[in-house]
């Protein structure tokens, strides 16, 4: 057993394998798989993860470890097997999938240099790049017009290398604390030796006398008021010694929290938490979903199955979607589970995530909450797994491994034999269709815990406004709603919903929308050619001068960014104070919480925001919400795009009246005969459940069918056709006569950063061997992609379809 099996940090699919090493000596009694080791690789030295031993190896000449970075795994056995079935089931290298299960910090960095490896002369750009130095640092390299190729042929010539430095970024906080270096009786006597003109070092001896314990320097130069030399003395006199200790930096303060204890449960409830418990307590596998309206008391059901999981000794996983990890959110599981509680939130620095995964880790804590890739903490005796909002998209990852954050917990639950709760206002159509199924078991929250109806919602049909002189954003209902609330004193939260890009074509009259006849999905507004175009089947047509439909010339392109509607709003009802929330004043650390505590504390009379005022936010004193414009999320080229909109106008309308004061929604639309927009308006799921699904049945898409997505991109656009033409190609012969191949067509965003970007679909039932194909018909490319600088992406689960 002195072999290792290492997986390096070469992001490339040619090493996508095992590489043997031969463990020295040294190494063979602490060495583990799931530990990061640093292995020679070619010229080089790199980071790589032991995946399993072996006595013996296929290989001659097996060069050996040179370090080994951790003590103790950072990759649990079964954290080793999930990384490699997600790096399968994700078309992604394992390297890929192991990276996204740790914290960042434990990502080795490398700095990367060009260095000259023969006096040969060198090209005369790459001779100036050089200057004469003997190695400069990669990062140089953007700022010439030295080509990447240019360079990869010199390393094929042998006159220059690239080498890599490794470097660890894992930082630990230590801080400074002393403790009696003697037994008390020897600091009893040393008190009376001291003089009495040293009066502070006789209140420290003192001190210790009485508290023998350690405490952090800081804190004792505080306490007597002293400073460091008094300290400085005692230690040179043998009496006291200062040491470093290792702390955690805490973003929380445990202490604030306010702590709770279970509610009675009401009758709902109850049902709906009993089965869920039974799993428990059976160490019993399912998967729930927990269906409940808006305020309806999920989140009493999460914390009171959690402590069942505690009690019987074992862990628990939250996911929330990023944007509702707000403090709120945080709040709640710390108060009623204190410091047993680890948060993972991608606005905490690296080191305070680091430290919050290291508590996981050592199993300080038995409950993780958080966004995304906390679905992957190293637990061992995982009790339950809870996503909550599961119909966010954000458990997505838009790039590789290119999982989602469902399938993985899923994969957890089996491995633990533990329950898995999907909960939401509005679940996805996918995980409905399981439940009705019974794939999934279903349960039910029908009521808000405090008996409140669901607040009114108004829908104001925009092309009226025009049509009686209004051409703001605002329309006249909105306008004095809004007034009447500020002068009672009350809040109101609008909703700009501007999710990706305004890409589609809209009539302000007649709220004609041009969709494609054979995928009812908008046509994309392609500015370049003045024609709209269908991103899934490639049908086109030129941009229509006037509306199809009614004839007017008041037929564009459709949004409107929030800064410039807060200078509409200000204008409109200039008394009022507002907060704006989006994605620019909410980039700086700690920023969204600053905005939410400034509107609690009533800073603010109105919050204008994106999407991300939809979730989990709970104002006493917010009446109403308005949506300016519920179209814009409606028409985007994505067969999800009406039941998006669904579930955010359910999300947003859940906003408000949670508590005494009654509360108002209202939703402005150029559009409010379409079904989402009005069944959402009545708040009935089942409706626009069997709406959607009678039209994904139609259109064959999801849960009907799986797609796959494969784009590919290059910067010549000729290239980027013909590459997506020959893969479509190899591929059709081999599906089943049910699946279809849509494209190549050019994505809605063709061009990104001067790459051309095109894309085909597959639509299929049942295809084994889908992934096996897909990843040999890539391989034919790999010469492209690597000398040619050719993209090729595959998304076995696509949700963003721009
Ligand atoms: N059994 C109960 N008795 C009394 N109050 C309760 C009970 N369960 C929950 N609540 C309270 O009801 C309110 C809404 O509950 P909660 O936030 O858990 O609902 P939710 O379904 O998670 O809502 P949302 O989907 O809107 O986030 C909270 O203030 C909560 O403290
Ligand atoms: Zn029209
Ligand atoms: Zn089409």
């Amino acid at each position: 057993m002195n072999i290792a099996k290492v997986i390096v940090d070469v992001p490339a699919s040619s090493i996508n394998q095992t590489f043997d090493y031969v463990i020295p000596e040294r190494f063979l009694e602490i060495l583990k798989p799931g530990m990061r080791v640093i292995v020679p690789f070619g010229p080089r030295k790199i980071m790589g993860y032991v995946v399993d031993w072996t006595n013996d190896s296929d290989f001659n000449n097996l060069k050996e470890i040179n370090d080994v970075l951790d003590l103790t795994p950072v990759l649990t056995p079964e954290l080793l097997e999930l990384g490699k079935w997600l790096a399968e089931y994700t078309l992604s290298l394992y390297i890929t999938a192991f990276q996204a299960m740790l914290p960042q910090v434990l990502k080795a960095n490398y700095k990367k240099e060009l260095e000259r490896i023969s006096n040969e002369p060198l090209s005369d750009q790459l001779e100036a790049f050089f200057a004469g130095r003997d190695s400069v640092s990669y990062e140089e390299l953007e700022n010439t017009s030295v080509s990447f190729s240019q360079i990869q042929r010199a390393i094929q010539d042998g006159a220059i290398a690239v080498r890599y430095l490794v470097k660890s970024r894992v930082t630990k906080k230590h801080v400074a604390f002393v403790r009696p270096a003697v037994e008390t009786q020897l600091l009893t006597e040393a008190f009376e030796d001291i003089s009495d003109r040293a009066k502070k070092q006789k209140e420290i001896i003192d001190y210790f006398i009485d508290h023998p314990e350690e405490i952090e320097l800081n804190q004792l130069i505080k306490l007597f008021k002293t400073t460091r030399s008094t300290i400085n003395a005692l230690q040179d006199k043998g009496l006291i010694v200062s040491f470093k200790k290792e702390v955690y930096r805490n973003p929380y303060n445990d202490d604030a929290f306010e702590s709770t204890t279970a509610l009675e449960l009401t009758n709902e409830q109850r049902r709906a938490i009993e089965p869920i418990k039974q799993h428990i307590k059976n160490d019993e596998h399912d998967v729930f979903l927990l269906h409940g309206v808006t305020g309806s008391g999920k989140t009493e059901i999460y914390l009171q199955a959690i402590q069942d999981v505690i009690n019987k000794g074992e862990e628990a996983i939250v996911l929330v979607p990023e944007i509702s990890l707000t403090p709120q959110m945080v709040n709640r599981f710390k108060g009623r589970f204190g410091s047993n509680v680890a948060v993972l939130h991608s606005a905490l620095s690296y080191g305070e995530k680091y430290d919050e995964w290291r508590r996981v880790h050592r199993k300080e804590v038995q409950v993780v909450v958080g966004a995304r890739s906390a679905v992957f903490a190293p637990f061992e005796n995982l009790g339950i797994i809870i996503i909550d909002e599961e119909h966010e998209n954000s458990y997505k990852q838009e790039d590789q491994p290119r999982y989602h954050a469902r399938d993985a917990a899923i994969r957890r639950g089996e491995n633990h034999r533990c329950p898995v709760i999907l909960g939401s206002a509005t679940p996805t159509l996918e995980s409905y269709a399981r439940a009705q199924k019974g794939v999934y078991k279903l349960a039910v929250l029908e009521k808000r815990t405090n008996e409140k109806a669901m607040p009114e919602v108004d829908i104001v049909d925009m092309r009226e406004e025009l049509h009686a002189g209004n051409r703001s954003m605002f329309s006249r209902r909105l306008k004095e709603t809004i007034d009447q609330r500020i002068n009672r004193g009350e809040q109101a939260v609008l909703l700009l919903n501007r999710r990706g890009y305004s890409t589609f074509v809209m009539c302000r009259d007649c709220g004609h929308v041009k969709e494609c006849p054979h995928c009812d999905i908008a046509l994309t507004f392609h500015k370049l050619h003045n024609q709209l175009k269908c991103h899934y089947c490639s049908y086109e047509e030129p941009m229509p001068m006037y509306c199809p439909s009614c004839s007017s010339d008041l037929i564009r392109f459709f949004g409107t960014g929030t800064q410039r509607i807060e200078e509409a709003l200000t204008q409109l009802v200039p008394e009022a104070r507002v907060l704006r929330m989006d994605v620019d004043t909410t980039r700086r650390k700690g920023s969204h919480e600053k905005l939410l505590n400034q509107f609690a504390n009533k800073e603010a009379d109105i919050l204008l925001g994106t999407q991300m005022i939809a979730k989990g936010l709970d104002f006493e004193n917010v009446t109403l919400v308005g949506v300016l414009t519920a179209d814009s999320m409606l028409h985007l080229p994505d067969f999800r795009s009406a039941e998006k909109t669904f579930q955010l106008l359910t999300q947003v309308s859940g906003r408000a009246g949670r508590h005494e004061l009654p509360g108002e929604v209202i939703v402005q639309t150029y559009t409010p005969e379409h079904y989402s927009i009005e069944l959402a308006s009545q708040y009935d799921y089942m409706a626009f459940y069997k709406q959607e699904m009678q039209i994904r049945k139609k259109f064959q898409y999801p849960p009907y069918v799986f797609l796959a997505l494969i784009t590919v991109s290059h910067k010549n656009h000729i290239t980027a056709v013909k590459s997506t033409q020959q893969i479509v190609q190899a591929l059709w012969p081999l599906l089943q006569h049910d699946s279809v191949i849509l494209g190549p067509t050019p994505s809605p965003i063709t061009r990104v950063k001067d790459r051309y970007r095109y894309q085909c679909m597959i639509k299929y039932r049942h295809e084994p061997e889908l992934r096996t194909l897909i990843n040999k018909i890539v391989q034919q490319f790999d010469e492209d992609v690597r000398k040619n600088d050719l993209l090729i992406s595959v998304d076995m689960q696509p949700y963003q379809l721009m």
